[in-house]
């Protein structure tokens, strides 16, 4: 499990271990780490290899510069773009120019800074650290669209500069921009670029800022442990979770499980309009192999010719005992849909609500507030933006994980919003970001397999021997319907109903 925390957070960590660091000690262990990963990701031989570091005025620009240091001993040629060379960190200065390191003046050399990283095989983004305050001023504007727009990787030190370390706000993505030119003076104005460094790869020290989990920017996570992080008795502001805490997590079947022991799922979904809401939902709860899904809905009959193994009936009322319920995907919002919606809010088991579920919670809101006097067993809300936007209209989706997290508390539900990369707040405060998000899962269905997958995982955490509760479930669930995305994707699939072949297996 990775644990994100806020830069206050961080920073008193840090305070504790540096009390002593005589020269630069901890960060030429950081800069070792750094170039370990550059060697990695530079082709061979490393000798000749161009590599570009960006510098910033603080400690980022001085991890870089030592990286710089280290990558020269190995024979790289690396020039040094200082953003602001009155402020760059001396000791890394020194040390880099010692070991035969170029340096560049952004300030008054910018086309020749341009140039270098055009011809780069790497570049190193030392601009901001944890001291950033987004947006960029433009000197390093201007230094990050030319890094985007050049053909090399970027390996972002600490985090990728642009992005809001606490995640408040979000940068613009790369493939957006913003229309400006790589090297060209931003025409928004001096304090107004939301422009971020893409990252193929961002080191962090001890353990990252919730910023680093947030950002898409942020490519593959690495993180170097140098003692600096949080001891256990601090709660982290965010979590996300990696594939062998997903495994652990994963209910399996016992020898002697019966359908109870495993967990009995029923789902709501589809119409005549959207019969196929209801098999992919189905579909993908079936993936997870629970004891049991039963189906509550107008597409029973296509429901069962396409899964024999599900029992299916037209209404909730007549469905038999569940675990835990989906409602939602494709059942639409008129008389019946919202009376088949309230027989799901009744029952005293976990209760997942999405799609058309939300959109009548939207319309009536007093359904939740009669849910909490019905049942004390969680609720799942999984909005996308729009659906959250029109349940809480008062939040700011800029500030995404914020969003969400009040979201949770007003709601008394967990609730994940999803994108690109999906948030999971709990109504205790716990919050989570999804790290396995791909844009193949922006396509038509995908969230009603989602739905899915969390009703499954929900439905075995109410088991007896269940340990997820409704919060790891959807975390989980997001987790491996992500890498089923990815694994659909990298198979070269189109269409939901890929990802049910993907689901038994992912992460
Ligand atoms: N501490 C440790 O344990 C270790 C720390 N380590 C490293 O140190 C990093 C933290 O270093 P740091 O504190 O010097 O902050 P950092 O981000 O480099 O620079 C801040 C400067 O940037 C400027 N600035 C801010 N926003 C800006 C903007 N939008 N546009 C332009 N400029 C902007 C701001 O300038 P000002 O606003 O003051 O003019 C300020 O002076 C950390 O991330 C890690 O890499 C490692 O060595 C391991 C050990
Ligand atoms: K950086």
């Amino acid at each position: 499990m990775i644990s994100a925390y806020t830069v206050d957070q961080l920073r008193s960590a840090e305070r504790a271990a540096l009390v002593d660091d005589r020269d630069d000690a901890v960060m030429r262990r950081a800069a070792y780490a750094v170039a370990a990963v550059a060697l990695r990701m530079l082709p061979r031989p490393v000798p000749g290899r161009r590599v570009v570091l960006l510098v910033g005025p603080g400690n980022n620009g001085g991890d870089a510069l030592y990286a710089g240091a280290v990558l020269r001993r190995r024979g790289a040629d690396v020039l040094a773009v200082l953003a602001d060379p009155e402020r760059a960190h001396a000791g890394g200065l020194a040390a880099f120019q010692r070991r035969g390191g170029k340096l560049i003046d952004a300030t008054d050399a910018m086309t020749a800074a341009v140039s270098a990283l055009t011809r780069a095989d790497l570049i190193i983004d030392g601009l901001l650290g944890l001291g950033a305050r987004p947006p960029l001023r433009p000197t390093m504007a201007r230094l990050v669209l030319a890094a985007n727009a050049a053909p090399a990787p970027v390996l972002a030190i600490d985090l990728p500069s642009g992005i809001d370390p606490d995640g408040h706000r979000a940068a613009e993505p790369a493939s957006e921009g913003n229309g400006a030119t790589p090297g060209a003076e931003p025409q928004s104005g001096p304090e107004s670029e939301p422009v971020a460094v893409d990252a193929a790869s961002t080191i962090t020290f001890g353990a990252p800022s919730t910023g680093l989990l947030l950002a898409p920017q942020t490519g593959r996570l690495e993180i170097a442990d140098l003692g600096l992080a949080p001891d256990q008795r601090v709660l982290p502001d965010a979590i996300a979770l990696d594939d062998i805490d997903v495994a652990f997590h994963r209910p399996r079947l016992g020898r002697d499980s019966d359908k109870y022991s495993s967990g009995v799922v029923g789902i709501v979904a589809g119409s005549a309009k959207y019969p196929g809401a209801a098999l992919l939902c189905v579909g993908a709860a079936v993936s997870l192999r629970p004891g049991l899904v039963r189906y509550a809905g107008p597409q029973a009959a296509a429901v069962v010719q396409r899964w024999p193994e599900v029992v299916a009936s037209d209404d909730p009322v007549d469905a038999g005992r569940v675990q835990a319920w989906v409602a939602g995907p494709g059942m639409g919002t008129d008389g019946p849909a919202l009376r088949r919606l309230n027989v799901v809010l009744g029952a005293d088991v976990p209760v997942l609500i999405d799609a058309d579920g939300l959109t009548m919670l939207a319309h009536n809101p007093a359904l939740l507030v009669r849910r909490e006097r019905r049942s004390h067993a969680p609720v799942v809300l999984t909005p996308h933006a729009g659906e959250f936007a029109r349940l809480w209209p008062e939040l700011d989706l800029g500030d995404r994980l914020t969003a969400c997290r009040a979201a949770a508390r007003q709601s008394d539900a967990v609730v994940l919003l999803k994108g690109d990369r999906t948030v999971i707040a709990a109504p205790d405060g716990r919050a989570a970001v999804n790290l396995t998000g791909t844009p193949w899962l922006a396509s038509a269905g995908t969230g009603d397999v989602l739905a899915g997958v969390i009703g499954s995982l929900l439905a075995a955490g109410n088991t007896p021997g269940g340990t997820l509760d409704a919060f790891t479930a959807a975390v989980v669930g997001a987790h491996i319907h992500g890498r089923a995305g990815q694994r659909a994707a990298a198979a070269g699939k189109v269409g939901a109903p890929a990802l049910w072949e993907y689901l038994s297996a992912a992460g």
